[in-house]
């Protein structure tokens, strides 16, 4: 059912923890506001996106901006008009033509991946340098033809003799030019056909979470941004955004400091209506929103005479049955703890994507169950509950959203600055992945 593996994507496989291996150090980070998507495009592309949060974050460090070894990106919905963003967004970040970059695609695994191989290609000695991050405009997801539509426009294309041209347009159907929403199909495995949301239906009966349960953890969420804003904790890591009609964006626009469980609890099933649980108001939001880390050797923070943040010990990727991906976590991070002689509560500090609130409720009773663990972990006991204090502790994607190829990057971006604020060692960020795969990171402050 489940298989977790030391190979990254892109398949390096040199294992890892080895003492012959480079440190690799998180230097900084910063990421836009979060947008929510409104029914049509937002004011930024997915590279509009990266280029604003890249820019003061290059311009704060002091590495000249052609100095890295190479950019690498993550990005699930590119748009036909920027292929290849990676590269798109390091010209516009005046990187210089001679920047390499690239972009990687595994679905809401997309920004963590641009960090595990920055990792990986700096632990191994081929890089000092990179900037990794993710980014995805959802309200820029494309609309699509329909096969039908495409191939009526092909044969008008073709007609050769008005004939032939009066004979196709008598055949014009209006139902075939119904756009299909590149975006509602991505969010549906196309090996199981259910979507996400019906995945965390999945989990919620398997692991016996009630709507209750799922709202309340919807509430912290909101709360706990709510209350990162207004402290100011989440000043250093979000840049503004400017829009090219001059309209400033300072901070996640989802957030509602007032919900409750009452107003939560009068909203209809979204995805299996009209008894699931699984609602817009405990689900993850559709936003837009980008992120970037700087990943180095210690040859380079010596050199530039950075000062690190946090130092990238290991990471670990899992796969799993689609229907049941959102337990993802819980087999990538266990792997993790396993290699590090670690329990649930000898890390200081998780971060556990909220893909729904169902979903990251189901990791955390999974770790407690004995059967689960025996039978899809291979332990002899539970791993035992995992301190809710110690869990997403300034919210996450139920509250701020979720633009899938960006919110690893901002996991791992989060976890460090929170590290920090607290005075705190050990974190681990993870994530589940759409087709049944996660990721998780284990990082160090320094
Ligand atoms: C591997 C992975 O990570 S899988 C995850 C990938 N991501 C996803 O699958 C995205 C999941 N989320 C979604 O698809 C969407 O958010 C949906 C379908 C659940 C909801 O979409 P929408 O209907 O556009 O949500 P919207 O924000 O408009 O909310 C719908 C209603 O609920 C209300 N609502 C939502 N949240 C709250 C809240 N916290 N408190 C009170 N009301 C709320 C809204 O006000 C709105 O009410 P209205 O229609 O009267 O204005």
């Amino acid at each position: 059912m489940t298989r977790s593996t030391s190979k990254t994507a892109t398949g390096n496989s040199t294992p890892p923890g080895q003492s012959s291996s480079r440190r690799v150090y998180l230097v900084d980070g910063a990421r836009t506001p979060f947008l929510k998507a409104k029914g049509r495009p937002g004011p930024f592309s997915p590279v509009d996106l990266a280029v604003q949060c890249g820019r003061p974050l290059l311009l704060r460090q002091p590495i000249p901006a052609d100095a890295y070894d190479q950019v690498i990106l993550g990005c699930v919905n590119v748009v036909p008009s920027e292929m290849n963003p990676a590269r798109i967004a390091a010209l516009r970040l005046g990187m210089g033509e001679a920047m390499p970059a690239f972009t990687v695609q595994i679905n809401c695994g997309s920004g963590m991946q641009s960090i595990d191989t920055a990792y990986k290609y700096i632990r191994d000695g081929d890089s000092d340098l990179i900037l990794a991050g993710g980014t995805d405009a959802l309200s820029h997801a494309p609309m699509v033809l329909q096969t039908e539509a495409v191939e009526w426009l092909a044969g008008l294309n073709a007609a050769s003799s008005p004939q032939e041209y009066a004979r196709q347009i008598g055949q014009f159907s209006p139902k075939d030019f119904k756009p299909e929403i590149s975006l509602a199909k991505g969010l549906t495995d196309p090996i199981v056909g259910l979507s996400m949301g019906q995945t965390a239906e999945v989990l919620a009966q398997q692991f016996n979470i009630t709507r209750q349960e799922a709202d309340e953890y919807a509430v912290s969420s909101h709360q706990r941004l709510a209350r990162a804003q207004e402290e100011g904790w989440l000043d250093d890591e979000v840049v503004p955004a400017v829009s090219p009609e001059g309209e400033l964006f300072r901070q996640d626009d989802g957030v509602r400091a007032d919900t409750s469980a009452e107003a939560l609890a009068k909203l209809k099933a979204a995805f299996e209506p009209p008894f699931g649980q699984v609602t817009p108001g405990n689900s993850s939001q559709v936003t837009d929103g980008a992120s970037w880390m700087i990943l180095a050797s210690e040859e380079a923070v010596k050199k530039y005479g950075l000062k690190p943040r946090a130092v990238l010990v290991d990471s670990e990727w899992a796969a799993l049955d689609p229907k049941i991906m959102g337990l993802g976590p819980v087999l990538s991070s266990t792997a993790l703890l396993k290699r590090h002689n670690a329990g649930l509560n000898d890390i200081d500090l998780w971060e556990i994507n909220e893909a729904f609130a169902a979903q990251v409720l189901a990791c955390t009773r999974a770790w407690d169950d004995p059967e689960f663990c025996k039978v899809a972990l291979g332990l002899d006991k539970p791993m035992g509950k995992l301190d809710p204090e110690r869990l997403n502790i300034d919210g996450g994607a139920v509250a701020m959203g979720h633009p899938v190829g960006t919110s690893g990057n901002r996991i791992v971006l989060h976890l460090m600055n929170a590290l920090h604020r607290k005075g705190l060692k050990r974190g681990i960020a993870t994530e589940c992945i759409g087709g049944g795969q996660s990721g998780a990171m284990l990082i160090e402050a320094v």
